[in-house]
């Protein structure tokens, strides 16, 4: 199929009698109850159920093979490739499932809050919860904005409809599939609702660099003088919550473009953690749970309609979606200058790196190329207890340009702003997964401020004598003891052999950048 003949019918699927565009909130709230996809809370928040996919499903996203981007993409096991047959015959499938639906939900709105560079797009779904996650997750349109929006990429999705690997040419039942060219991503076979937002992300990714503005993997916010913070890491290790803070406006938890204005979230949301969430520990995400909130296989008493944070039993993986204007200091529209202060978070369940030390130009490149976390469980599938991993750019499953297009841009940008960045490990201390525990939280936010006020700008550091970095040795309001990993664990001989273990896995990873400075691979990484 042709470009014209994909849009024909898109427009047709459009202009069914089925179709609900831009439903209201609470609209979508009462659709999505009545046509029992969901619950109400006491909270009056929208709770839904995933089924069997409660988080992504890497392994089952593909990109389109096509003559006008082929030679951009970063094929592999991220981007994995797949021809325009396969796709145009799921698409006629998937469109004429959704034709045969009682009824559709349409969301239009845009990606990008920065007008220069913002994307047009419309989000259509099966599900009525599904369409009040997109519409609370990216950002919504004026009126005005609203009758004059043509949508330039368009996500389908249609959880119910299964693909038949054997027919349909895909690995499983379940697709997630972009095309650049036909400017269409189609989504069958999960519920789970971050596959919608991520994907949207995905096409920024590849957007954005080619305008020169670096896409990011991370959450910001801004101090009262105009003090940009971002927060780099993957899923779980912390840019939600660390981002979320009563002194410092949100400008986005997730999602982030850096031009030459500074700034921009690229959604009009946030999409957080709900596993053992407390008021005391994290106020600003509990209070975001309210009617227009979108909980996802969070724990529910059927009948006093109260949740139970801390029940797992459906996944780790548990979340809520809220618009951003349900946290109470926030930058909007979500604009801001340039950083000062960058945070590479990792949650290491070896439990070795330092729970915060200041990063050269060169380990900050090296540690941006490694991308080192280890997965927590829940938010991919088939993670079950944490496992490490080198994500490049603190990002990959949602990255199609090479890594180097990004970590280039940011080297670039780095310099120019004269921006701090340091390594923070918000994962274990005091031994790894398993006998030690989850740095406090409440550490991790003093040692985070700490940095950004600008209190370690000229503090006294010792290097650590593995990874070469360079550990301050106070941090006012955190134990001494917890700031270098050596002296947290009791067994010194098993701390060295496990720090050692994951010098070998950096070193054993990086191998695969051959083509970076010789300054960034002698000077960025462990010292052996
Ligand atoms: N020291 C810590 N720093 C940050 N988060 C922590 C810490 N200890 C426990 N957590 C928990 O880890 C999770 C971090 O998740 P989140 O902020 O959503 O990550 P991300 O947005 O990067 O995916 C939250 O559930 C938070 O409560
Ligand atoms: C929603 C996700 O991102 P994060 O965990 O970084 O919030 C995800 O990876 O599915
Ligand atoms: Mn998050």
């Amino acid at each position: 199929m042709n470009s014209v003949e994909i849009a024909n019918e898109l427009k047709e699927l459009l202009n069914g009698g089925n179709i609900n565009v831009q439903l209201s909130v609470p609209q979508l709230a009462e659709k999505a109850t009545s046509r029992g996809e969901a619950m109400l809370t006491v909270d009056g928040a929208v709770r839904a159920e995933t089924g069997k996919y409660t988080g992504r499903s890497p392994k089952d996203k593909y990109m389109v093979e096509e003559e006008s981007t082929k030679d951009k993409i970063d094929w592999g096991k991220v981007n994995q490739p797949i021809s325009s047959e396969v796709f145009d015959n799921l698409y006629v499938k998937v469109v004429k499932y959704l034709k045969e639906r009682d009824e559709l939900f349409v969301f239009k709105g845009f990606a990008g809050a920065d007008k220069d560079s913002q994307l047009s797009i419309q989000v259509i779904n099966e599900y009525a919860w599904h369409n009040l996650f997109a519409h609370q997750l990216f950002i919504r349109p004026t009126a005005e904005e609203l009758t004059s929006h043509v949508a330039d990429f368009t996500v389908i999705s249609a959880p119910n409809f299964k693909a038949d690997p054997a027919i349909d040419g895909t690995a499983s039942e379940t697709f997630i599939i972009v095309s650049l060219e036909k400017k269409i991503i189609l989504i069958g076979g999960t519920e789970y609702a971050g596959e919608i937002k991520k994907s949207i992300f995905g096409i920024m990714n590849y957007l954005l660099p080619q305008q020169g503005i670096l896409s990011m993997h991370c959450s910001a916010n801004v101090g009262e003088a105009g003090d940009v913070a971002l927060f780099f890491g993957l899923s779980g290790t912390g840019k939600t919550t660390l981002s979320a803070d009563p002194e410092r406006k949100l400008i986005g938890d997730d999602e982030h473009g850096w031009s030459d204005n500074g700034v921009f979230n690229i959604e009009g949301g946030c999409y957080a953690k709900t596993i053992n969430l407390s008021a005391e520990k994290e106020p600003e995400i509990y209070n975001a749970i309210r009617f227009g909130s979108v909980l996802e296989n969070v724990a529910v008493d059927p009948e006093t309609r109260v949740c139970d944070y801390d029940d797992g039993s459906l996944t780790e993986n548990t979340r809520v979606a809220y618009p951003i204007q349900f946290i109470e200091n926030i930058v909007d529209p979500s604009v801001a200058g340039h950083p000062k202060t960058i945070i590479f978070l990792t949650a290491d369940a070896f439990g070795v790196l330092p729970p915060i030390s200041k990063l050269t130009k060169e380990q900050a490149m090296y540690h941006f190329l490694s991308g080192f976390t280890s997965k927590l469980a829940g938010t991919e599938r088939g993670v079950t207890e944490p496992e490490p991993v080198f994500s490049t750019c603190f990002g990959s499953p949602f990255l199609p340009l090479p890594a180097t297009v990004y970590a280039e841009m940011l080297g670039q940008k780095i310099d120019e702003h004269g921006a701090q960045v340091y390594l923070v490990n918000t994962g274990w201390t005091g031994g790894e997964y398993g006998t030690g525990s989850r740095m406090k939280l409440s550490y991790t936010r003093t040692m985070v401020r700490a940095a950004i006020d600008g209190q370690l700008a000229d503090v006294e550091t010792i290097q650590d004598s593995v990874f070469g970095l360079n550990i301050p040795t106070a941090v006012e309001g955190v134990p001494t003891e917890v700031l270098n990993p050596r002296d947290a664990w009791a067994d010194k001989a098993a701390y060295d052999a496990k720090a050692s273990e994951l010098a070998g896995l950096f070193n054993e990873n990086f191998k695969k950048f051959s083509n970076v400075s010789e300054a960034i691979t002698k000077l960025g990484g462990p010292l052996k």
